[in-house]
């Protein structure tokens, strides 16, 4: 039995001000909700304020990056004690705008892996293909790249540990979502990626979803056996959206 997830990336929104006050929204709209893990992963200056807020509801707090390295000369970079010592219990890895605009490696997500790991933080590890690749075919080759090359390292008590996201580049921030049925195939195909890597552990890793997820989507998304949760950008936001994502069977 996997645990769903339902994760907010705030990508670069929001404010402590702001931050507290949608936190403070959404407890109030998703109380009395089990069964599921509420994370919520805002911009670095605003975790302190957030994790504060949610510091007596069951709402974990998650970076959106970090660096491998537990300290050091990194101008700009944050490191997983840091994370950790703001309240943070998630981060998530290698989203494709960090390897779109930053230039991120599958080398980079796999260290960072190790390091959120041993820092005692769940790694959210995003994988998924771009239009071109998909209008060229190649959408499960380049998944299966990026999972060995990120996950490949791990053991299966790791492995077990990581949640993967699947979000198809095309289809984050556009409102175009993969059909239930295409995020169904993929994220079955990424299980069977993980059992060529660590058989005990795919069945038990959680896959989420993410791309232009709404409440008016959510529900069948999380119908399909292989989706484990979703990673929601925009619908984050607001407390009242995201609660409804949160509320999935009720949509
Ligand atoms: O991390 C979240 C994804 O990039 C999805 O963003 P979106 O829900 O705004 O499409």
């Amino acid at each position: 039995m996997r645990t769903p997830v339902i994760a907010g990336n705030w990508k670069m929104y929001l404010t402590p001000a702001e931050g507290k006050a949608m936190v403070q929204e959404l407890q109030t709209l998703t109380a009395g909700v089990t069964g599921r893990e509420i994370v919520l992963c805002p911009p670095f200056v605003t975790l302190p304020a957030v994790a504060e807020a949610a510091q007596e509801s069951a709402i974990g707090i998650g970076g959106q990056n970090m660096h491998p390295a537990n300290e050091g000369a990194f101008t700009g970079e944050i490191a997983a004690p840091m994370l950790r010592a703001c309240g943070c219990t998630y981060v998530i890895l290698g989203h494709s705008e960090r390897r779109q605009y930053f230039g991120e490696t599958d080398a980079a997500v796999a260290a960072k892996t190790k390091a959120a790991l041993a820092g005692q933080l769940v790694p959210i590890v995003c994988v998924g293909e771009t239009l071109d690749e998909r209008e060229q075919g190649i959408t499960q080759a380049v998944i299966e790249i990026q999972l060995r090359r990120a996950l490949g390292g791990l053991t299966a008590a790791e492995l077990t540990g990581v949640i993967v996201a699947y979000e198809p580049v095309w289809a984050i921030g556009t409102g175009r979502t993969a059909s239930p049925a295409d995020a169904q195939d993929v994220c079955a195909f990424i299980r069977t990626v993980l059992a060529a890597l660590q058989a005990e552990a795919a069945p038990k890793v959680r896959i989420l979803y993410g791309g232009s997820v709404k409440p008016d989507n959510i529900r069948e998304l999380m119908a399909q056996s292989d989706i484990d949760g979703a990673l929601v950008g925009g619908a984050s936001l607001q407390a009242a959206s995201f609660a409804k994502i949160v509320r999935f069977e009720e949509q």
